[in-house]
């Protein structure tokens, strides 16, 4: 029950007078539901709901002001209203205060197919759509999308692509078009956008055009009379994902063109409507060897070269939602083209549903780096949102994790990651600490015991459950990385288990060059980690300088992106004073030993959970700890074939061998990459 509302619990309100100057339209109905179903001060105050012009703020921002809220649009006291809310339940003042988003889109990237299946879904089937293409609206339907929408608003987040971005020309079909419809009229009243991901051939493949070229003016007009057709049935639609060009998908270059010229196109076609079109970086191209250097070697030659309502969504790294990669260069290029990044909240390569990782502190790590695009403190927040260079729209994307399980996100800590997306989403400088702490008080506080309960439950809950499972919370995700990819390895994950798991040996046959072993660590007896250094495929000169001398240096390149940019020999003398073979092992270890320790953090929190979350958490955290022996004993015996040298005394001795391992890897199982 609890873990269903996600952090919106029921709360034990106290009556409240809601005065609005506002027309009482959908989401102003909202904002007064909320402050009644949720207000926790002053028994029987009176807030006020104003909207009022004011050049302070921005987008759908709002003020906190004595007693109420005031914005310039309705989702904005939508907003000011969940922050009142937040403040209250999670013990903070509700102090004045002009709060804006930092970027003016925030959206979720759902990657579901109208099968009803979810590309790297851990939390079940879709929630939009489903098996035998049945697109009759159903109640059930009908709340589970207000839900979703009303958790999102929760947040801040106000849009969602409803569709895989490896799309089916079937998402644009009449029969679905009305289900999208459906699934707007019940986003509409919490403010949430609903856009589409599109398949670039669509105008051949439903409209029997010859052609999907871009720059032939039936297919334009193909395109332009599909917006229509969709504005008309949801006048309020976001606009156009497309991923063009990319794993087997088509694009503009199929014909000859540009990615500019293909988004160009699209962009002219929503134009009318204030349709926005983000136009996905993560391409593959034949510009290099070097898949890390692509996407920039791409779309820098094309920046001012796109529509004013085009924005460029750059996954955080350069290769593909690794454990750790250093942010794309993207990020620090483009000056005049919107930009905008794209994190993945489902943990494809971070354990599943069944890791427990908070993603909060990997985002954060990524919006902190600096580009050093226009000098220090051109961090990737800033050039984003627009602070460096002005943009004419920003953005932020989050690939959700949610689905048909009923606590959505299919492991109870994942809820976390689609909260910590959103606030970040709304303030791009939040830190992770915060935002696990507002969380474990709205999801947890008092799930044991009423929420009145004596001070002495709220000593012994801060003590006990709060610093302990924060603190667990904000070590998750190096934890995750030392026992999975430690030091910039990346991409070494299991070929045959959907990428959960270790993997560094092998990939199905006829499988890309780039994603067959040994090409992301590069591992023989010489040493081990990918040369992107000057004397190898020079990807650290996408980067500006300071930084870029520094990752090209072993002796500056921080520990963690080591490998990433460098070949080293396995006795290569690190910071610490261990050899690389040594610091290897002693990570891999350390990581086995970190989720050992979560284990008791959790066992010791059980008095303050209610005993279903509790157990299934705790059973998670078991597979975890064994998973991440497999992946320590894994790539440690995997890598010691070629560094020949004994693992230090001080770490576990590996408790299976090699041969067991792989062989367990390569059971026949149904293949994915
Ligand atoms: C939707 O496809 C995904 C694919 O499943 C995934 O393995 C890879 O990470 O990225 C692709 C992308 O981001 O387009």
């Amino acid at each position: 029950e609890d873990g269903h509302q996600l952090w919106l619990r029921k709360q034990q309100a106290v009556p409240v007078k809601v005065v609005s100057s506002a027309t009482n339209s959908p989401v102003v109905a909202m904002a007064k539901q909320e402050l009644q179903q949720g207000w926790r001060g002053k028994a029987g105050a009176s807030v006020s709901l104003t909207l009022k012009k004011d050049k302070a703020i921005k987008y759908d921002g709002f003020r906190l002001i004595p007693n109420g809220v005031q914005a310039t649009t309705e989702a904005g006291l939508l907003y000011g209203v969940f922050e009142m809310l937040r403040r209250q339940q999670t013990g903070q003042a509700v102090s004045e205060g002009l709060l804006n988003p930092s970027y003016e889109h925030r959206l979720l990237n759902h990657w579901d197919n109208p099968d009803g299946s979810v590309e790297r879904g851990y939390a079940g089937q879709s929630i939009f759509w489903r098996k035998d293409n049945a697109l009759v609206t159903t109640a059930e339907d009908k709340t589970r999308w207000q839900q979703y929408a009303r958790a999102n608003a929760s947040v801040g987040i106000n849009g969602a692509v409803i569709n895989n971005v490896n799309a089916s020309q079937l998402i644009l079909t009449p029969e679905y078009l009305v289900r999208v419809k459906a699934i707007a009229d019940a986003f509409r009243p919490y403010g949430v956008k609903v856009y589409l991901a599109v398949k670039f051939t669509s105008p051949a493949l439903l409209g029997g055009l010859k052609t999907s070229d871009p720059l032939d003016p039936a297919v334009a007009a193909w395109w332009q009379s599909k917006t229509k057709e969709i504005y008309k049935l949801v006048p309020d639609f976001g606009g156009f994902l497309v991923k063009a060009s990319s794993e087997g998908q088509p694009g503009p270059q199929d014909y000859g063109r540009t990615h500019a010229d293909g988004a160009n196109m699209l962009a002219d076609a929503v134009k009318p409507y204030g349709g926005m079109v983000m136009w996905r970086a993560f391409v593959y191209s034949p510009n290099d060897k070097d898949r890390a250097k692509q996407a920039y070697n791409e779309f820098v030659p094309l920046d001012g070269k796109f529509r004013d309502n085009v924005i460029i969504q750059v996954k955080n790294g350069p290769v593909d939602f690794q454990p750790r990669e250093p942010f794309s260069p993207l990020f620090g290029a483009l000056k005049k083209t919107s930009v905008m990044p794209e994190f993945q909240i489902t943990q494809e390569y971070l354990g599943h549903a069944i890791d427990l990782v908070f993603l909060s502190t990997m985002w954060e790590e990524c919006l902190q780096s600096d580009t050093y695009q226009a000098g220090t403190g051109s961090t990737v927040a800033r050039c984003t949102d627009g602070s460096v260079y002005p943009q004419k729209h920003t953005a932020m994307a989050g690939v959700s994790n949610v689905g048909l399980d009923t606590n959505w996100t299919g492991h109870d800590f994942a809820q976390a990651n689609w909260y910590a997306f959103g606030r970040l989403a709304w303030n791009n400088s939040l830190k992770s600490a915060q935002i696990a702490d507002e969380w474990l008080k709205l999801t947890f506080y008092g799930a044991t015991a009423p929420q009145s309960a004596a001070p002495k439950y709220a000593a012994d809950w801060n003590t006990n459950f709060l610093a302990p499972v924060k603190q667990m919370m904000l070590d998750s995700r190096e934890t995750a990385v030392n026992y999975s990819m430690p030091l910039g390895l990346h991409h070494i994950m299991s070929a045959t288990r959907g990428h959960y798991g270790p993997g560094p040996w092998w990939a199905p046959p006829k499988m890309r060059a780039d994603w067959t072993p040994p090409y992301y660590h590069q591992a023989d007896s010489t040493g081990v980690g990918f040369n992107r250094t000057r004397t190898g495929s020079n990807a650290v000169s996408q980067y500006h300088e300071p930084l870029a001398s520094q990752l090209n240096d072993p002796q500056t390149c921080p520990d963690e992106y080591l490998l990433w940019f460098h070949h080293l020999p396995w006795d290569f003398r690190m910071k610490s004073g261990h050899t690389l073979w040594e610091e290897l092992g002693y990570h891999y270890d350390k990581g086995v030993q970190q989720v050992r320790q979560f284990q008791k953090v959790w066992d010791k929190a059980q008095p303050y959970v209610d005993a279903e979350r509790f157990a299934v958490v705790q059973y998670k955290l078991r597979s975890q700890s064994g998973n991440a022996v497999q992946w320590k004993d894994a790539c440690l015996l995997y890598f010691q074939q070629f560094s020949h040298m004994p693992l230090p005394a001080a770490i576990e001795p590996p408790a299976s061998n090699l041969d067991a391992i792989i062989a367990n890897d390569m059971r026949p199982r149904r293949q994915e990459n």
